[in-house]
């Protein structure tokens, strides 16, 4: 019998691969924590369609593959170049394998201050927000001509203004309830991807990977994304979450010219103000805000999102 459905997709690896690295410079060190996720495509059709393993790279080969290059890779303190590091690797040690997906998440470790100044091998974790790296390479038209596609970003970044965030003129008929306010709270977790242009005609290698670290300069250009995230959310007279993300990418693409796109996602995180009218207590439930005691609602939240291109 014929089947009824031919094989239209398929991508393969392993994810959750949590490795830690850690670099020492004297007693100076430096620590990593990623999270990875590596996938392949390429010409592994028939592992699914006639149970041909002889095409398959074992995912347990790909997180050795991980941890290997977490200890050799020249790159692995830089995620987004050590991402393209394993991406390269699959498309050229495998023939047979076309395109490799690399997702890594980095943890967040900061060094902490002893009188003022940094110290040389103690870390913490001080905030939950992870960075972001989402590297695509494709060797599908030979590996001489390697092209690949970087997002970098990051995610949970927990955020909240008291004030400098109105809410007004929006769409009012039989559906609405909600007033409009010039003052509320505005918390969101920031979720932001960007996508950065590779150097022009570097084709892209493992050789070259030195020279591209150099002029993308992540270690100066990622904290400078998350400044203009941070600025723009605490000083921007916010007229809606959509204002204030589209505001914040602008001055990401003005800041950073690697990058050429920026997508965010904004939940809403709503602090609806407690009516204490009942016990003769005026919580400041008008136009003007200024409320004290707020319900922070885990749900519903909106959630507002947006691609800003550069021009
Ligand atoms: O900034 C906002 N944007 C909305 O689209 C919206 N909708 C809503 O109920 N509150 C808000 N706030």
């Amino acid at each position: 019998m014929s089947e009824p459905g031919y094989l239209s997709a398929a991508r393969y690896g392993k994810q959750l691969v949590k490795v830690a690295r850690v670099v020492r410079e004297g007693d100076k060190h430096y620590i990593v924590e990623y999270v990875i996720r590596a996938l392949l495509e390429g010409d592994i059709e028939t592992s699914y369609t006639k149970a041909d393993n002889s095409v398959v790279v074992a995912t347990d080969s790909i997180k050795n593959t991980c941890n290997i290059f977490a200890k050799t890779s020249p790159h692995v303190l830089n995620a987004p170049i050590f991402a393209l590091h394993l991406g390269l690797h699959f498309v050229t040690k495998y023939e047979h394998i076309t395109k490799a997906f690399i997702d890594i998440e980095s943890l967040k470790w900061s060094r902490i201050e002893v009188d003022g100044k940094p110290h040389k091998w103690s870390f913490v974790r001080d905030g939950e927000e992870k960075s972001t790296v989402e590297a695509v390479v494709d060797a599908s038209a030979g590996t001489d001509k390697i092209t690949a596609s970087l997002v970098v970003g990051l995610k949970d970044l927990l955020v909240l203004k008291t004030s400098g965030s109105a809410f007004t003129n929006f769409v009012r008929d039989e559906f609405t309830t909600l007033g409009e306010v010039s003052d509320r709270i505005f918390s969101t977790s920031v979720s932001l991807q960007n996508t950065i242009s590779l150097p022009p005609n570097t084709p892209l290698s493992i050789d070259n990977l030195t020279s591209i670290e150099t002029e993308l300069d992540f270690p100066k250009v990622l904290p400078q994304i998350k400044k203009d995230v941070l600025e723009t959310f605490a000083t921007d007279e916010s007229a809606s979450v959509q204002a204030t993300m589209y505001l914040t990418m602008q001055n990401i693409l003005t800041s950073c010219p690697a990058v050429k796109e920026s997508s965010m996602q904004l939940p809403n995180k709503h602090y609806i103000p407690i009516n204490l009218s009942a016990f003769k207590l005026d919580n400041g439930l008008g136009y003007e805000g200024g409320a004290e005691v707020f319900h922070p609602s885990a749900d519903p939240s909106g959630y507002i999102t947006a691609t800003v291109t550069r021009k």
